[in-house]
This record gives C-alpha cells, structure tokens and sequence, in this order.
C-alpha cells in the first residue's frame, strides 16, 4: 500500500530520517578519519628516512589500513544512504520479553553510543528469519546453536531516492508483491543483487554449511547465478576471520558471461573475488598458454550431423571421445603413464660410498612410492636428492673417519712390527699414499654420487609429457585401449598435438598431469564456486579438487542446458560418487525469470529430446503474452518484422533486446541484413565481447547461456532447430533467456518442431 496510507506511516517516516541523518553523521566521522589517516601516512613517509624508521614502518602499514576500513565503510554507506534496509521484523526472541525492531538492509549500522543496531546486515543469522519465516513461531541457526523465537511482524519497505513510497506488512497483504514488482522490471544486460526478495528456498542455498560441498541442480532462471554471488557475500561476512575475498574463485562459462555478473558482488559489498574460467585458470596453473581450438568448434560440428558430407562414423567417434577425456576412466590411462614414468626415474641397485651402502634399493624405493608420494614428481626428485645428499653428507664424515683410521691402523702395526727399516718405510709410506688417494675419492664421490645414482628427469614441458603419454598409452595393452574406439581418440588426439593444437577436452588431462609432474604454484584459493557446471567433465572437477585441495566447492547447473553434454556432466550423481560423496544435493525447480508463457512452452520444447529425469520448471506467477511463432518469405522481411516488433517493445519501456540463432553463420546473415536496413545498431556477440546499452545483441544459442534479455527473438534462416537431444536443449536454452517477451521467426516453414508441440502453448 501506498506509504501514507499505512497507520505507521509517521513512525516509520521518522525513522527513516533518523537512519539517514545517522548515516550523514557516520559518513561525515569517516572522511575526517579519512584525512587524518592520510596525514599520518603522508608524515610517517617523510620520517622514512630518519636512521630508526621502522616506527615509520609501522605508522604507515597501520593507517594504510585504518585508511582502507574507513574508505569501505564510507563507499558502502554511500551505496546504502538512499536506501537503508527494505524490510522490518519485529522478533522477541525465546529466553527474553522484549521484542527487537530489526531493519535489514545490505549493510549493518550500529549506534555509536550504545551498538544498538540501526541497520541489520542480510547476511546475518536473525535476517534468516526474514527469508525464511512466517509470523508465529521462528527459529534460525546461529553459530552458537538454533535460536527460537516468535515473529511478530515482517513488513517490506518500497524507498526511492530516500523518499517512502511503500510499506507492505507480509502475510496480512498479499505475499510476492515486493517479487513480482523486482521480476516484472526491465533488465538492462546485467544481472543484480536480489537481497529485498530472496526465496526460502533460495535462502537454504545461499546459507548451507560451508563445510559441504553443495551441488545445486536448478532449472533455466531459477537464481543459480544469483544465489552463487550471494553466497560467496554471505560467506564472507559470516566467516570473515576464515576467509578473504580473494581466497574465492568463481569459474564461469566464457569472458562474457563474467562481464554480465560483474556488478553483483560490487553492489553486495564484496571486492576481489578471483572470477575467471577454467581455461584461463588452466593457463595460469600452467604458466603458460598453448592454442586451443575453439571450444565450440565441435558442438557447430555435431550439429551438422545428418547433413551431406559428414561421416556418421566421425560424429559418434568424436563424441565418443569427448566423452571418455572427461571420465574417470581417462584419468586411469594418465595414471598408468605416471606410473610408468616413476618407475623409470626410481633407481636400480643400493646408493654406495665405497663399500659402505648409504640406502637401500628398498629404502629408496619407499621414499618414491610412499613417504613422498604426496609431491609433484619433478619436486619429488629434488626432494629425495636432497634427502639423499643430506643422510651422504653425514655417513660420509663417519665413513671417511673410519678409513683414515683403518689406514692409521695399519700404519701402527707396520710400524709397529715391520723389523726391516727399509721394508718398513716402503710399507707406510705405500699405506699413506693410498690412504690419501682413497679418502680423495671418498670425498670426490659425496659431491658427486647422488647426482650420478638419480637418474635425471628429462626436463620435458607438460604439453610434451602430454604427448609421451598418449604415445605410451597407445603402445599399452590394457583392456580400454584394446578397443578400436580409443585407438581412434589416441591417433586423433596425437595428430592435434603435434599439430600444437589441444581441445577444451584435453584441459583436465593436461592439468591432471602439470599437477603430478610439476605441481601447481601459488594456488591461494580456499574455496570455489562453479556456475554452468553442466558443461564441466568429472575429470576436470576431480583435477579441481586436486589443484585446489579443498572440498569447498559450490557446483551450479542444469543438466536440461547441457548443450556440450557429448563433453561433459548426465547426472549429478556421477559428481556425487566420483568427486565429492559428501556432498549436499538440492534441486529448484521454480523458475524466477520467465512468465508462464514463455516457460510452458520451453518446457514443451525441452520434451521433444531426452530428460534424464529432470523435473520440469514452474514459474513464479507472473504472465505475459503467449510466445510468437511467425514465417517469413525472405531474411529481408524476417529482419523488417523484427524492427517493427523493437519499436513496438521498446514503447513497452523494454531495454535489452537479443536476436538468437543456432550458429555464429546464422548471426552474421541476420547481422548483414540489419546492416543493410540501417535503422538500429547491432552487435553480434562472441565470448569475449562486451553488451553495449541500447544495441541488439545477436547472439549465437551457445553463447547465450546463462544470459537474459527482456525480449528474444530466436531465428532460423538456414539452420533449423528439429526434435532431437541436442537441438531441443539448444532452444530451450535460447526460449528461456527472455524474461517479458519471446518470439520465434523462420524462412517459411520447418524452423522449429512446431508440430510436436501443443498449439495453444504460442501463437
Ligand atoms: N528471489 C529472487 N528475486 C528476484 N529476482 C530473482 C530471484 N531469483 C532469481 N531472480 C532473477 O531471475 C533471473 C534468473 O536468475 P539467474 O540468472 O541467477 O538464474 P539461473 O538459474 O542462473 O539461470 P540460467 O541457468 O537460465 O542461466 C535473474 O534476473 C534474477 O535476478
């Protein structure tokens, strides 16, 4: 209701003046602290060169960081300061009479002289309650156990510029107001923070035990990205003594899905989070870059499947081989040559200084398999040398004595019982020369007997171990490589490699290896959150979880998206057996971006291929027109009604716009033809492009993932969408982008498989 209507309407205006005026006043405190931090800096700087300047040191390092709290506390009230909380509960907790007033927000004011709470932060434990509870009895966890209590009141606030527009007391008016306002807004290409109307089911996401790996199986625009970015803030709120922002790692599809996220965690208080993709963080752990070919070239292939030219036989042998270097089973081969390699570098025989046996074959042999077995080979080597060389240096002493003293031994008893003078003297003076020559060598072979007793590892790159590898398990018998099928992969696979070119596939070989050879350097991160990770392989999240040495892994997907599926992830549970048992598995099924309408129809569309059970979206009620279906005589006319529907949907106050079709050849005719017409500015978008404000993005499907636009326009000039797996995943994944209107045009007729779905789904 409109704010002036409420009965608290005063109380609550009031209290937002207060909460502003008290904002003012700490923002004000924070820029004196802030200059006052700064002349310290700058005198300390100046005292730096005075004999004793580690006080200098000191001062500087302190109000650096005295500096940093008050510059952040300062941006983020000035982000809050028009809009302090949105929402009010009221909570008397179980073991007290008084009720507490509570406003949320996205960040926590406390009162200076008192600490009482002026603005509670959302991430804290009672602002579940929020989320979570209905008037009556609550309760919620905290650190210290579950807390218990009865919710009086829960009331949403509308603030715009500072100004009260709205207050709603929840389950007294209607319950998703606040929601259905915040879904039926325009987007403008960026995905934002959703704080004011995170779901209960949600909720559970963003707060599950950080201990756990959690897998979230969640429907086309059911808030995985969402729910991904606040719980990597809430996190690091909750657990602020254990974790750094830098310490997390998201790991996204492409470049330009991270730009499209990139103002979420900013707008939710949260800096530095390491955001990337595993190729790139591939390149990284790798230190360098090798050419990949482009990690869609396959799937464009695949979809060719059925047309003149392409060998059926190919097409099944490259998803064949797709699929077995993301498996576990390919990890095995990779094994067996790593293996095969410590064997070779463990030596033969005992490690001998003269006669004495410094260590055994046998002992050696453990340090390789067991005691350092946790190392990198290359490091293992270092490591035992040195083993080796420091157990040498101290034997040798003893040894070295123990000669002398044998050779002055025998030099007494000559002496001693050696009557002939002459004979006497040949005797030690022979003794003493051969004692000097001996302990020589002795002391020549400690420098040099362990260098010669480890056989060096040839310093080969991983790429080059890649392909010793391949080589080595081709010539293996082993029951996988018997079959004709990988014999295949492997001949492939080399051929690419000596052409220096590797596949998205090839990723988690070649980081499994860098991993067990070399070993990965300055890996900080402490816990990871995967978005898309439907398009991961079980391979690439076991060498993940390697690399990382962590099970705090937050993995986000929809097996229905799957489009690179030949590549990677058909069910959760292989995750769940392979990579992570522990792991906490939950499911949303209620998608939050798209209207009925369109969402029906998606969901018609994905039953056209294979389900693998997954459970089929519900959208939160909001509703739209019905999706369009049109045909078109030629592209020029397509393009006309495309520009004509733009003006009509941009009067609607709609903002992003987006042209889907299936390939980047498809985007590049509808491209040409825009460009011909000249009336409206267009990008065709590749992954590592940027959206611009108030252009149409043509988009091939798989680019798209993960993105959303108020209205679609999916098209088919030459490459139709028909009811097999691949295709109806592609068009779900291109229907399920648009958040208000969806509309599908084609050359004639054919584009879509229309006729397999029920005709009053789209008009
Ligand atoms: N609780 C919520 N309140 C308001 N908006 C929400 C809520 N949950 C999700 N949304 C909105 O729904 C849209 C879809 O969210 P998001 O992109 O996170 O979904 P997704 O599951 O990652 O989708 P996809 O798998 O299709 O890429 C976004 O616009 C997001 O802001």
């Amino acid at each position: 209701m409109a704010a002036t209507e409420h009965p608290d309407y005063e109380i609550e205006k009031n209290w937002l003046a207060y909460t502003r005026t008290y904002i003012d006043q700490v923002m004000r405190d924070s820029e004196k602290h802030t200059e006052k931090y700064k002349a310290n800096i700058k005198e300390a700087m100046a005292e730096l060169d005075d004999l004793d300047s580690s006080q200098s040191y000191i001062n500087i390092l302190t109000n650096t960081q005295f500096l940093h709290v008050s510059e952040q506390s300062f941006r983020q009230l000035s982000k809050v300061h028009d809009r302090p909380y949105f929402c009010r509960i009221d909570f008397i907790p179980e073991s007290e009479n008084q009720f507490q007033k509570l406003y949320i927000g996205k960040t926590s004011l406390f009162r200076l002289e008192d600490f009482a709470p002026i603005i509670v932060d959302w991430r804290s434990p009672i602002a579940s309650v929020y989320y979570d509870g209905r008037i009556g009895s609550v309760s919620y966890e905290t650190p210290h156990g579950e807390m218990h209590g009865e919710l009086l009141l829960k009331r949403q606030y509308t603030i715009e510029k500072g100004v009260l527009l709205e207050i709603r007391d929840i389950d007294i008016t209607t319950r998703d107001e606040l929601l259905q306002a915040s879904l039926s807004a325009s987007s403008d290409s960026r995905l934002t923070d959703i704080i004011a109307t995170i779901q209960a089911e949600q909720n559970k996401m963003i707060r599950a035990d950080i201990d756990r790996p959690l897998i979230v199986q969640g429907v086309a625009g059911s808030g995985k990205t969402t729910i991904a970015l606040h719980r990597i803030a809430y996190f690091i709120y909750t657990y602020a003594e254990r974790f750094s922002p830098n310490e997390f790692m998201i790991l996204a599809p492409n470049k330009l899905f991270l730009r499209f996220i990139s103002e979420v965690l900013p707008e939710l208080g949260v800096e530095d989070v390491k955001q990337t993709t595993f190729i790139d963080f591939m390149w990284e752990c790798i230190g360098k870059k090798y050419k990949l070919i482009d990690p869609n070239e396959k799937l464009l292939y695949l979809l060719q499947e059925g047309r003149q030219g392409v060998e059926l036989d190919k097409v099944w042998a490259l998803q064949w081989s797709a699929t077995f270097k993301g498996s576990p089973a390919f990890r095995e081969l990779i094994d067996d040559y790593l293996q095969h390699i410590e064997q070779q570098f463990i030596p033969n025989g005992n490690l001998r200084l003269g006669q004495y046996v410094i260590y055994t074959e046998a002992e050696v042999k453990d340090l390789f398999v067991h005691q350092y077995q946790y190392l990198p080979m290359y490091q293992r080597i270092e490591k035992i040398k040195r083993v080796l060389s420091a157990h040498l240096k101290s034997k040798s002493k003893i040894i070295i004595r123990k000669t002398a003293k044998n050779y002055e031994d025998q030099i007494e008893d000559a002496l001693d019982q050696i009557m002939d003078p002459k004979e006497r003297h040949e005797t030690v003076v022979r003794l003493m020369d051969e004692r000097d020559e001996v302990l020589a060598d002795l002391q020549l072979q400690v420098k040099v007997i362990v260098k010669k007793y480890m056989v060096g590892m040839p310093k080969l790159d991983v790429y080059r171990h890649y392909i010793e590898c391949i080589r080595y398990v081709s010539g293996i018998e082993h029951k996988e490589v018997e079959r004709g099928s990988i014999r295949w992969m492997l001949q492939d696979t080399l051929q690419r490699l000596e052409k220096k070119q590797i596949e998205i596939e090839d990723s988690a070989a070649l980081l499994y290896l860098q991993q067990h050879l070399y070993g990965v350097k300055h890996v900080h991160i402490k816990t990871v959150v995967i978005d898309e990770a439907q398009d991961f392989s079980i391979f690439q999240l076991i060498v993940l979880k390697e690399i990382i040495h962590t099970e705090l892994f937050t993995i986000l997907g929809d097996l229905s998206q799957g489009i690179h599926s030949y590549r990677s992830l058909h069910h959760w549970d292989e995750v769940i057996k392979y990579v992570f048992p522990r792991a906490n598995y939950l499911q949303l099924e209620q998608s939050y971006r798209t209207t009925i309408e369109i969402m029906h129809f998606a969901n018609a569309v994905i039953s056209l291929g294979r389900l693998h059970g997954q459970a089929l979206a519900t959208s939160v009620v909001r509703h739209g027109p019905l999706p369009e279906v049109q045909s078109c005589v030629d592209i020029r006319s397509l393009v006309h009604m495309i520009q004509d529907e733009v003006v009509r949907i941009h009067e609607e106050g709609m903002k992003s716009i987006a042209v889907i079709a299936k390939t980047p050849d498809e985007c590049q005719k509808v491209k040409r033809e825009f460009e011909c017409m000249g009336n409206l500015s267009t990008i065709v978008l590749g992954e590592d492009e940027a959206m611009q404000p108030n252009c149409i993005a043509i988009v091939p499907v798989h680019i798209a993932k993960g993105l959303e636009f108020d209205a679609v326009f999916i098209v088919t000039v030459d490459e139709q969408f028909v009811a097999n797996d691949i295709d109806s995943k592609l068009l779900y994944v291109a229907c399920t982008r648009a958040l208000h209107r969806l509309f599908l045009f084609q050359l004639g007729s054919g584009g879509y498989p229309t006729e397999d779905i029920d005709r009053s789904l789209y008009q």
